[in-house]
């Protein structure tokens, strides 16, 4: 475990490429202004974030409730504006990552369309972006996510787990360079959760598209990261960059070793005090998901 400096390059253990050829986040901020109705009242959810990855690598943001974790990954997505700063992927805009179709998201609530099969909702993505779908691609993805035998299934006949795994495939349908994962696990039991995580390192693994990952799950965040990002309480800023070095693939075993506790500690002391992270103490509202996160398993 190290901490990453965000401004210098570095060469990184296991991926050479400069640090901002990934993720290159410079200076953002973002206000949100509530309608008249509510006498134009703002809100600053982020506050001169700065952050650099390595393209292919893999990043969680791990911060507070409400601290802005969303809001990057959405102006990324280029479902929101940045009120400052610069975002860039692969070194991309957010419009071109949509237009150049490089981007896969998946959100936590699977936003499936009702009336398409699980195999149709696969392949939305490849439809809209006027792409035709391979066959045995989409069948590789379904029997990746467990879905064999429910290609025809509505997803109102699914389990929540279900519809997410579909969601997940979903996102990689179009074998994005630029993955965007908001809680993509969080409503899925630990089960399915864990190996959903195993997965998606191995796919990444195979092709590893540069990812940011939103997660409440400090082991999780651990398990499948290159850099954790810590933020801290509204106005969003970085922390600290925290550096994953745990050798790759990893294993579940890996829970239990002394190097992961020693980074699960860490970035425990910084979410909720007793460490760097003091500061955010005091928003960490009891048997709230931040609380949780330090008995979460992968
Ligand atoms: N469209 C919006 N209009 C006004 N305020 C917003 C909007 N979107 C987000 N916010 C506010 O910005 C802040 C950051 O929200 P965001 O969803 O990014 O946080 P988060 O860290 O992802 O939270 P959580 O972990 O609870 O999902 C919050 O205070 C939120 O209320």
């Amino acid at each position: 475990m190290s901490s990453v400096d965000t401004t210098e390059p570095s060469a990184e253990k296991r991926r050479i490429r400069p640090l901002g050829t990934g993720i290159n986040i410079e200076h953002l901020s973002k206000v949100f202004s509530s309608g008249a109705m509510r006498g134009g009242e703002q809100v600053k959810a982020l506050d001169d974030v700065s952050l650099k990855t390595s393209e292919g690598s893999f990043l969680s943001l791990l911060g507070p409730s409400g601290c802005g974790k969303s809001t990057i990954l959405r102006i990324i997505a280029g479902l929101e504006t940045a009120s400052e700063g610069t975002v860039l992927m692969n070194s991309m805009s957010p419009k071109d990552l949509q237009s150049q179709h490089e981007l896969g998201i998946a959100f936590q609530d699977s936003a499936l369309l009702p009336w398409r099969t699980v195999e149709s909702n696969i392949k939305l993505p490849l439809q809209v972006a006027g792409i035709k779908p391979d066959q045995s691609a989409v069948d590789e993805l379904i029997d990746l996510v467990g879905l064999r035998g429910f290609e025809k299934a509505k997803p109102a006949t699914l389990s929540g787990g279900m519809r997410q795994r579909v969601s997940i495939a979903r996102a990689l349908v179009v074998k994005p360079t630029a993955l965007l994962l908001d809680e993509p696990f969080g409503a899925l039991d630990d089960m399915t959760r864990q190996r959903l995580n195993m997965e998606l390192q191995r796919i990444w693994t195979e092709k590893p598209a540069t990812t940011l990952m939103v997660t409440h799950g400090i082991a999780e965040a651990v398990f499948l990261s290159d850099v954790v990002a810590v933020m801290s309480p509204r106005p969003g800023r970085i922390i600290e960059l925290v550096e994953i070095d745990l050798p790759r693939p990893r294993h579940p075993d890996m829970l239990r070793t002394k190097e992961f506790h020693a980074i699960h500690d860490h970035l425990s002391g910084l979410l909720f005090g007793g460490g760097a992270g003091t500061e955010t103490e005091a928003t960490v509202e009891p048997g709230s998901d931040d609380e949780n996160t330090a008995k979460e398993p992968v």
